[in-house]
Formats: structure tokens, sequence, C-alpha cells
């Protein structure tokens, strides 16, 4: 028989605890979140607003603001002990091995650099072509995210773009950038439905054509039943049930995971 070998997860953490330090007492976010993320999978960390999710994945790039700071835990990015690395080291693993798309897109978009211009330097860092070719792409890009006027938007600044069109701009530079592992925090929200759909496709095509890892967080249990294949459920800073997709939804163990399910199969 032949020997198949073992994927390593592209992202495992490991007792991961964040705190935020509140005038007199510290707020608890996160709580010992354990999870896995294999190649060419998705993901999804599913929880009520407030779980901790968007917490959890900020403190996987180390990024989150303060006063939040990570209390205990372990990342492992690309098989390396990331949070022990240095900044300079953690700053190319993110720049090379990890795509993000955010829930907040206008946060996360240099403001001072136009879009053409975002695009083509991360084309340029992941990809042996010129200036010019590079250019060719991010529009190629950008027409694929279904994006109108393209060449105009490729001269603007991410303000000068609604919440929608800097999502899908996000989606782009993820696409041009292959990541090994995508984070992509409510990717869709800001969308409408039909570039919604549009969007899961795209990031469908990330997974199949360059074996990305998807860290898919949503609250749209609807979203997760069609994409997702392993599903970890989040509530109150724990994860209180993990499985795969078929496993969770048809066996859900935990009282709080029926709940969630009969509330979309109410809808
Ligand atoms: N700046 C902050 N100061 C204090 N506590 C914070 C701060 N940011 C987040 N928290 C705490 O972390 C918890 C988790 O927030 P987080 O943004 O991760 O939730 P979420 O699951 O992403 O919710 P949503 O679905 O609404 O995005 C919050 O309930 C809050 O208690
Ligand atoms: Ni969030």
């Amino acid at each position: 028989m032949n020997q198949i070998k073992a994927d390593r997860p592209v992202l495992e953490v490991n007792q991961l605890k964040v705190d935020f330090a509140c005038k007199d007492h510290l707020v608890h976010a996160v709580k010992g979140v354990s999870l896995k993320v294999m190649p060419g999978k998705i993901t999804a960390l599913v929880g009520e607003s407030g779980s901790g999710k968007s917490v959890t994945a900020m403190a996987i790039m180390n990024l989150l603001d303060p006063p939040g700071v990570i209390a205990e835990g372990q990342v492992i990015l690309s098989g390396q002990d990331f949070l022990q690395l240095s900044p300079r080291q953690q700053r190319k693993i993110l720049g090379k091995q990890v795509g993000v798309v955010f829930q907040d897109p206008f946060e996360s978009l240099n403001p001072r650099i136009k879009i053409g211009s975002l695009l083509i330097e991360t084309i340029c860092t992941n990809q042996k072509v010129s200036k010019k070719q590079a250019e060719e792409i991010a529009v190629d890009l950008l027409i694929k995210v279904k994006l109108r006027h393209v060449r105009k938007v490729m001269k603007e600044y991410s303000h000068q773009l609604s919440g929608g069109m800097c999502q899908r701009v996000m989606i782009a530079m993820a696409m041009a950038q292959k990541p090994a592992l995508l984070i992509a925090d409510e990717p869709t929200t800001a969308l409408d439905v039909m570039v919604q759909g549009r969007i899961l496709e795209e990031i469908l095509q990330l997974k199949e054509n360059h074996n990305t890892g998807i860290l898919f967080i949503t609250h749209d249990l609807g979203v997760v039943a069609e994409v997702a294949d392993d599903v970890y459920i989040m509530r109150q800073g724990k994860i209180i049930e993990e499985g795969d997709v078929f496993q969770v939804f048809d066996q859900p163990r935990h009282p709080y995971t029926k709940e969630l399910i009969q509330s979309i199969l109410a809808v």
C-alpha cells in the first residue's frame, strides 16, 4: 500500500489565553483556545458576538492592540514557534505566508498607499514578475473579485472605497499572495449576497489551487455548512465543540451547538 504522507497543520494554536487589562480588573477574553488548520481545508471558528473569535485571530498573528495581551499559549505557524520569533521574523512570515481578510477592512489596508501599489507590491514580493506584469496581474485579480472601474480603483486610497470594496481588495491581495494560511474574519459581511457567493468561491479556489489552509471566522452557520471542512464552536472565550463539519451538524454534542443549528433550521 502507498504510504500517505500525513499533512502537517499550517496553523496550530495551543492553550491560547488573552487578557484585557481594564481599569481595576482583567477581562479574560480568550481562555485557553487550541485549534488546528490543515492545508487545503477550511476550518471554521464559529460563535456568537463577543465570544472571542476576532481576538483569537489577532492574537494568533501577535497583532493585538493594547490593552490586549497574550497571557499564555503557543502558536505554531509554518512549523515555527511564532510568538517566540523576533518582530522582524514575525513580519516576514506574516507577509509571505499569512493572508488576511478582516471584518474591518478600513483598518487593515494601509491608508497612505494606493490600492494599485499595495497589490503590485504584494505580487512582486510573492512572484518573480516585472512591475508591468504585476500591474496586469493586479488588474485581473480586481476583476476576479468583481470590482468595477478597476483602473480607477487602482489609483485610489482605501478611504475612498466602500467597506465592501475594501473587503474585495483584501481578497485580491490574498489571491496575489497565495498564502499557506488565510485568516478570514467575517470576510463577506459587508457584501451583498451576489458578491458574497463570488467571494466564497474565490476563497474555495485558493484552497483548491494553492492548498491554502483557511481559518474562517463567522457567526453564520449556514455558510459554515456550505464551505467548512472542520468546525470549532466558540463561546465565552472557550472552544466548546469541535469536529468535522458532518459530525458537528449531524451529531452535535453540546446543547449550545444544538441550539445554534436549530436556529438556522428554523429560518
Ligand atoms: N479593547 C478591548 N478592551 C477590553 N475588552 C475587549 C477589547 N476587545 C475585546 N474585548 C473583549 O474580548 C471579547 C471578545 O471580542 P471579539 O471581538 O473577539 O468577539 P467576536 O467573537 O469576534 O465577536 P463578533 O462576532 O461581534 O466579531 C469581548 O467580549 C470583550 O470582552
Ligand atoms: Ni469578531
